[in-house]
């Protein structure tokens, strides 16, 4: 550059070298803050939570609110999302367990929910993400509960039965999924390997595309993707970061048939998290074996204006033919209007268990 265009750059880039200074002089105060923080934490209680998901969902949603732009408001929430990931790692660095293998949407999930300053785990079943964290070996976990066009994930729910583990955050990640393979043509694909409900999200793109093409079923979609990279003539469906990892071509991308396909995560802890004024309860209900049994579950909510998001049944695994139901609502447990609705609840309902209650998904 020359002349007075060159100057003109010049000068503005000397204004962002300045302008980063001033960042990082105040991201490093904001550093200290959290040290200081911690300092007292540990002083009240040499055994102190340091992570408070409440706390982190209320500065992530001032910070939307308050956002000035040019930047999106998700934008520069995700880069506080950072910011603060990094000073909570000056505290206490956390292990979150994950749905492994790496590379996948469990993974971008975790660090879509804690920032990229955790350490985050592999485990090779939902079973062994709840154990990690039991056993007290991980910190948190991450498993997928349900999804937009496939329904939930009964694994996940199933282990919340015999789980003294609570929830403490939930995370949704929209989805896309893309063809892997080595191979270089659409036309060179005989199998396609990927996790079940892959395979049943882009279920209308295979049928028309490659409709002679074998689709086998495997434990994740990152395992596809592994598969793909040794097998000539397999492509795999799964996301970008394992066509980075497992150094694939994309045949195709976004081949899911709905494109608002959105997962949701829970984050799963030994404490549920405290109150951040926009929060979800989920809960496990079983019915006493009676007529109308049902609506005497429901009528608690309705009487004290508590809005039910989602219920699902699934067999108690107890007794032959007897039901639990896992219900989310809105409101957090100590939320006096909840709380009501929860004591009018437990009059009704054989069981009722809290598994936790968390602040809505805020990115
Ligand atoms: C600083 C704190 O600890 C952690 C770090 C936070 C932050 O950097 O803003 C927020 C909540 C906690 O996860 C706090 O509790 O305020």
């Amino acid at each position: 550059m020359s002349g007075q265009d060159g100057e003109t750059l010049d000068g503005i880039r000397r204004r962002i070298d300045a302008l980063d200074d001033e960042i990082m002089r105040l991201i490093s105060e904001r550093a200290d803050c959290a040290q200081e923080v911690a300092r007292i934490k540990r002083a009240a209680d040499a055994r102190a939570e340091f992570y408070r998901p409440e706390r982190e969902a209320q500065v992530l949603r001032r910070i939307q609110a308050a956002n000035p732009g040019p930047l999106n408001s998700e934008e520069m929430a995700r880069l506080f999302r950072e910011i603060m990931s990094a000073c909570l790692a000056l505290e206490q660095q956390l292990s979150i367990a994950f749905l492994g293998p790496e590379g996948t949407f469990t993974q971008a999930a975790a660090l879509k929910h804690f920032g990229h300053s955790v350490n985050t785990v592999p485990m090779n079943a939902i079973d062994e993400v709840f154990r990690e964290v039991e056993s007290g070996s991980a910190h948190y976990g991450v498993v997928p509960v349900e999804n937009s066009t496939e329904g939930v994930v009964t694994h996940t729910l199933d282990r919340f039965m015999q789980s003294p583990l609570s929830i403490c955050g939930e995370v949704e990640l929209r989805i896309h999924h893309h063809l892997l393979s080595t191979a270089d043509a659409l036309s060179r694909v005989e199998r396609i390997y990927s996790h079940q409900q892959s395979l049943a999200q882009c279920r209308e793109w295979l049928d028309a595309r490659l409709p002679h093409a074998e689709r086998l079923s495997v434990s994740s979609n990152a395992d596809a993707a592994r598969r793909a990279s040794r097998e000539p003539g397999a492509a795999a469906i799964a996301s970008e970061a394992a066509a980075e990892l497992y150094g694939l071509n994309v045949l195709a991308a976004n081949i899911e048939d709905s494109p608002d396909n959105t997962t949701r995560f829970l984050v799963i802890g030994p404490r549920s998290s405290g109150p951040s004024g926009n929060d979800k309860t989920s809960l496990l209900v079983s019915a006493r074996n009676r007529p109308g049994s049902l609506h005497g579950l429901l009528s608690p909510f309705a009487d004290n204006d508590v809005s039910l998001t989602r219920i699902e049944s699934r067999p108690s695994h107890c007794v032959n033919w007897e039901y639990v139901f896992f219900m989310d609502i809105e409101g957090h447990a100590q939320d006096a209007h909840v709380a009501k609705a929860l004591r009018e609840l437990k009059q009704e309902a054989e069981l009722v268990k809290v598994l936790g209650s968390y602040p809505k998904a805020v990115l």
